[in-house]
């Protein structure tokens, strides 16, 4: 295959090609939001329930149980664990958490643990409570130790710090809060809203996981959806995503039932969101809800300006002026007067699922309308099927969403090659390949699903992503004795903005949808093949495109050529098939270096980054030597990075 370069950029890349997809999916609680307890704050369960008391256990004959306490820690908390301390019990008797699927216990690490109490009834009591970290065998990793007053009948939270003595490899640790049976007999005591954090991301208090968020940021997102995708959506409206239950101290944050089968903590809340935003460089795609929720309800025309309004709140929490919106004034007072970077509200998620269709028409065009005139700077995308129903207004921009096979990604680069031409951009919100049986994309594993990337899933998605980069051929209507500048085009811009893999982040000890681009556990973080297909494409997305021959759209060779600061070339070069192929460029640029580099993503097609094997398949960086004519040999099931200087 031959392929000739143009000497010349047709188009701007979009700054924001690149950037991730976010929701609560075993990703937020017990993942990227650093809280290290599970069902901290007893929310959204039913008191006296095994399942209220869900990751806790009694130590040493304590009873436990949850109560909805007469005295709630807030309306947002109604709920608390009481513990009583048996007679007779010696030794350390109280409560322990075991975290999300174990807890990391490091000594390199101080971390932050406190807790809300209060006796219900007056005591004489006075002691000391044991705040620690322990094996499993009881052994005390690390600990701290805080009066607690029987005089105490109102809540009061108490804070201490533990630094551990060691760092064992096991993860199956406890959380534990207790009291010396002897002192403590006999006593019953409320606990409400317990939290342990390690260190996090940038020191942010009620932040993020420090080695996911380094892994999420390694990637140099240039956007973050957030909240959601399904988890936007709520099973019913009641239990939708609501940005102002997320927000403000812990104690105002009642939590929801989230759309994913468990309990949303709503710890990781929107001006959280917003702060990792800013933390990492990335700006919000944010999700404003839009009458639909996953059981099939949509909020009848009649009865939507309430939720119209709400997401002009949200809206208002991120770019209001303080001095104008009460919801801008409640960010300023947690800390940010200044208003966040936004550009793009999606209005929705997948508005083609179930029902939704049939109400999507009234929903969007109410949203639509009042929101773009209340916030005319910014761009609001539709998440319907494209055109189908036909909105109105017409969207400005839509997300589009895609789960297939590596084939299919491979074959399907051209995709948005023949989208009409008339100034709406493109999201690429959610794209994976996820399984290889055609016939079954969302089945099990026993059916082709795929736990996690394979080298082969990735390789389809970069070809695919090729397509992305490359902006439809420029055709260039020549009008007579307009001169057309090099570099500058007509006709036609980029219409693919922004693009993002998903799901980003998964547990693997309780995941709700495979495959995902990273996965953790309590412990580790396992860089999937599909993530250095992401950061090789976005750490060299380059500044400017540059036309080629373009690729077969079935064929098993795919390639992109991007410029950076028009001194540095970089040919992405894509091999699907299992075996290698020799591509050759004509590259008509002066100066060509003599050698540059080339970082290759390659591997047996179906090897995976995965607990048992996290390493087994990375990029590997070796030189190359460019010339004008410059053939290279792209390895089977290969994704090529190219980078050589020019002058
Ligand atoms: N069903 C997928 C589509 C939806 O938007 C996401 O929540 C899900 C996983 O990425």
């Amino acid at each position: 295959t031959t392929v000739t370069v143009s000497a010349t950029a047709s188009h701007p890349i979009p700054t924001t090609l690149w950037g991730q997809m976010f929701e609560d999916i075993s990703s937020g609680d017990g993942g990227l939001y650093g809280e290290l307890l599970q069902n901290r704050a007893f929310q959204q369960v039913t008191p006296g329930t095994s399942a209220a008391l869900n990751a806790w256990s009694a130590v040493n004959r304590a009873s436990i149980s949850v109560v909805a306490d007469s005295t709630p820690l807030s309306n947002a908390l109604p709920n608390a664990l009481r513990v009583q301390i048996p007679s007779g019990t010696t030794g350390q008797s109280g409560v322990a958490n075991s975290g999300f699927f174990g807890i990391r216990v490091n000594s390199a690490w101080t971390y932050t643990a406190s807790f809300f109490y209060r006796f219900p009834t007056a005591s004489s009591f006075r002691g000391n409570a044991q705040v620690s970290l322990q094996a499993s065998n009881g052994q005390v990793l690390g600990s701290a130790t805080v009066a607690l007053s029987g005089a105490q009948t109102s809540w009061t939270q108490v804070t201490v710090k533990i630094t551990p003595t060691s760092s064992p490899s096991a993860t199956n640790n406890l959380f534990v809060v207790s009291l010396d049976g002897a002192a403590a007999s006999g006593q019953t005591i409320n606990f409400g809203l317990f939290s342990l954090f390690p260190p996090t991301f940038k020191d942010r208090a009620n932040g993020m996981r420090m080695d996911i968020a380094e892994a999420l940021a390694e990637m140099q997102p240039s956007f973050f959806r957030f909240p959601g995708g399904n988890n936007l959506e709520g099973q019913t409206t009641a239990t939708r995503w609501q940005w102002n239950n997320t927000v403000g101290p812990l104690t105002s944050r009642p939590g929801r039932v989230g759309d994913w089968g468990y309990i949303n903590t709503d710890g990781l809340g929107l001006f959280e969101y917003l702060l990792w935003c800013e933390d990492v460089g990335m700006q919000p795609i944010m999700a404003v809800w839009d009458g639909f929720a996953l059981g099939g309800t949509s909020v009848a025309e009649a009865a939507i300006s309430p939720f119209v309004q709400q997401a002009i709140d949200q809206i208002n929490f991120v770019i209001g002026d303080p001095t104008k919106s009460a919801p801008a004034a409640l960010r300023s007072s947690l800390g940010h007067p200044a208003p966040f970077t936004l550009n793009h509200v999606e209005i929705g998620n997948e508005d083609f699922i179930g029902n939704s269709p049939s109400t999507v028409g009234y929903r969007w065009n109410h949203f639509a309308t009042t929101l773009r005139s209340t916030f005319p700077q910014l761009r609001f995308l539709a998440t319907s099927d494209l055109n189908s129903p036909v909105l109105s207004p017409q969207p400005q921009e839509w997300d589009l969403h895609v789960y297939q096979t590596p084939t299919w990604f491979a074959q399907n680069s051209f995709m948005y090659d023949g989208m009409a031409r008339d100034g709406t951009l493109y999201f690429e919100g959610e794209y994976a390949a996820i399984s290889t049986n055609p016939n079954d994309i969302f089945g099990s594993p026993a059916d082709g699903r795929l736990t996690f990337p394979t080298v082969q899933s990735s390789v389809g998605e970069a070809a695919f992503m090729t397509g992305l980069e490359r902006k439809l051929l420029v055709v260039l209507v020549v009008i007579i004795c307009i001169p057309i500048h090099p570099g500058h085009h007509i006709g036609n811009s980029d219409i693919v903005f922004a693009a993002s893999y998903a799901p980003l982040l998964n547990h693997v000890s309780n995941s709700q949808w495979t495959p995902n681009l990273v996965s953790f556990d309590s412990a580790n973080v396992y860089r999937s093949t599909s993530f250095y297909v992401q950061k090789l494409f976005s750490l060299n997305r380059g500044d400017q495109y540059i036309p080629s021959t373009l690729p077969s759209q079935t064929g098993t060779l795919f390639w992109s050529v991007v410029s950076k600061q028009t001194n540095t070339i970089i040919i992405k070069v894509v091999n699907v098939a299992t075996s290698a192929q020799t591509v050759t460029f004509r590259l008509p640029f002066s100066g060509i270096a003599s050698t540059g580099t080339a970082q290759v993503l390659t591997g047996a097609a179906t090897a995976s980054n995965s607990p048992t094997t996290p390493n087994a398949v990375s990029p590997v960086t070796s030189s190359i030597e460019p010339a004008s004519t410059f053939p290279y040999n792209a390895p089977a099931n290969s994704l090529s990075v190219l980078t050589f200087g020019i002058n």
